[in-house]
């Protein structure tokens, strides 16, 4: 059935796309693509369905929706995450490097935070933040799944999110809530919440949320803005208004960043596109970033690119500085309090060297982390994260496990951070049995093992079983578990 798209955004949009404009309605009427990011974190080495590459992400594929990517084990093991193509298009341009500290601003459910993720490569600290709690466990869901070892995610306000981490990261991107109109082909709900108020409402909260980012980014920083929406007021003008009124940043060419290098050689099928010409000076138009539905396998995306000037301070200085930071909120520490008793480490040592094997090296983050428990929950929190106090933290790092009382119990988190030459005990399962794992089911092990036991399906990990008599026990979380996994139906 033709969508039925609001008068206004017909009326308003019309003269922004010109020549172009019946070729942008056509393309509502044509099917959407589908995309996924493969998780360099869970490396499975093939997908059992065909994949062709979107040009502007490294790991980023297109799959046919026939294929439901979304229903398989390889799902739950995190070897891809679900995203949007046009989506894919903001981290590469962010272009996080191994060791910084990155925070994304507007993270539910998490496809920029999982991006940049991948690319920092557990090297360096993701602050991953969502102001609605729901949303927040969403987030906070989709970093274990995908076995992120060095985050942290807060459920904040981004007000809280800049008095506690004042000039703190070198690249922030700041994903906005919008209007949503690039999303209308894909989401009917973003066509009836859609009208002209709710645009000069969404662009005043993007001033707000721009001007936190600002004081969260340390001089020399990289800011990206993106949104999914067509709106001028929330895409060129939200720059020059930024622009006008922080003088101390320039707008990045993205032609010259490393998203215009990738697509260099590939000029014809990217598709591409700078931002609005004729409305905005040439140098706003000519270095922004969208994406049109009618021109990429994709659909409708903003996206610039900013540069704090300065030089950035040594990580040190930061955690130093941000430790001392008093904050006003009275946000819920996170939850069971923090033991002020030296951690006794020694359960977690137990475990670690009876069931991992000696070359499970943690991230390089986490080798010079801390651990600390918060209640009888351990965690190894990234070497470079600051205080927490006054701050509803969800996610501090990666949790390793519970002290029990003669014992010590692996989390879940810490399994998925493993790969399978990590343990001593790990089963290549079939897919049957994958399907029976997730269910929650029992299944079957060599009789000699003993104890905790790394699940793997292709070479990624789905979780913890604890093996006696040729059973593995299942460990995999309850909240987790979905039934009709063998059902082809449901595959
Ligand atoms: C475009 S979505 C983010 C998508 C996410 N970056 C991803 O790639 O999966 C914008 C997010 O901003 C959140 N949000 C809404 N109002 C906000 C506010 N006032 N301050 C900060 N974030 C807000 C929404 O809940 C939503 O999760």
């Amino acid at each position: 059935m033709p969508k039925i798209l609001p008068p206004d955004f017909l009326r308003e949009r019309q003269p922004l796309l010109g020549s172009e404009w019946e070729a942008f309605l056509q393309s509502y009427d044509t099917p959407r693509a589908y995309g996924l990011r493969r998780n360099p974190f869970q490396d499975c080495k093939t997908l059992p369905f065909p994949l062709e590459p979107v040009p502007w992400a490294a790991d980023g594929y297109y799959f046919r929706p026939g294929d439901r990517p979304g229903r398989h084990p390889l799902h739950e093991a995190g070897a891809y995450y679900i995203q949007e193509p046009s989506a894919m298009s903001v981290v590469s341009l962010l272009d996080p490097q191994p060791g910084e500290l990155v925070c994304d601003l507007c993270a539910a459910p998490g496809g920029k935070s999982t991006h940049i993720a991948a690319l920092l490569h557990g090297d360096g600290l993701l602050v991953s933040n969502e102001i609605f709690p729901n949303r927040a466990r969403i987030l906070s869901q989709n970093i274990e799944r995908m076995g992120i070892p060095n985050a942290l995610v807060c459920n904040e306000s981004t007000e809280n999110m800049a008095s506690h981490f004042p000039m703190f990261f070198h690249r922030i991107v700041v994903d906005a809530p919008c209007s949503g109109e690039g999303m209308f082909r894909k989401d009917d709900t973003a066509i009836h919440e859609w009208s002209l108020d709710n645009v000069a409402l969404c662009a005043d909260r993007q001033k707000m949320i721009l001007e936190h980012a600002d004081q969260m980014l340390q001089p020399g920083g990289v800011l990206v803005y993106s949104t999914c929406t067509f709106a001028p007021e929330e895409d060129e003008a939200m720059i020059q208004w930024f622009l006008e009124t922080h003088p101390d940043y320039t707008l990045t060419d993205w032609h010259k960043t490393s998203l215009g290098r990738q697509v260099a050689g590939i000029p014809e099928c990217a598709g591409l596109s700078d931002g609005l010409a004729g409305i905005f000076s040439d140098e706003i138009s000519s270095k922004v970033l969208r994406l049109w539905p009618h021109k990429l396998r994709g659909e409708g995306h903003f996206a610039a690119r900013l540069q704090k000037s300065g030089t950035p301070l040594p990580v040190s200085l930061l955690c130093d500085a941000a430790a001392g930071t008093k904050n006003s909120s009275k946000g819920k520490k996170k939850k069971g309090k923090q033991n002020k008793k030296k951690p006794e480490l020694t359960d977690f040592t137990e475990f670690k060297d009876t069931y991992l094997n000696t070359s499970f090296s943690p991230y390089p983050a986490l080798a010079g982390g801390r651990m600390e428990l918060f209640g009888d929950e351990l965690y190894l929190i990234p070497a470079p994260v600051p205080s927490l106090a006054g701050l509803k933290v969800l996610r501090t790092g990666l949790h390793l496990g519970t002290r029990k009382k003669n014992r010590f119990e692996p989390a879940h988190a810490l399994a998925k951070t493993l790969v399978p030459t990590d343990a001593q005990q790990s089963l290549d399962c079939s897919y049957e049995d994958a399907c029976r794992y997730l269910q929650g089911e029992t299944i079957s092990c060599p009789d000699t093992w003993k104890g905790w036991t790394l699940v793997c399906y292709e070479g990624c990990t789905l979780g913890w079983g604890k093996a006696r008599n040729g059973l593995l026990k299942n460990h995999y979380p309850k909240g987790l578990r979905i039934q009709g996994w063998n059902d082809p139906e449901k595959k």
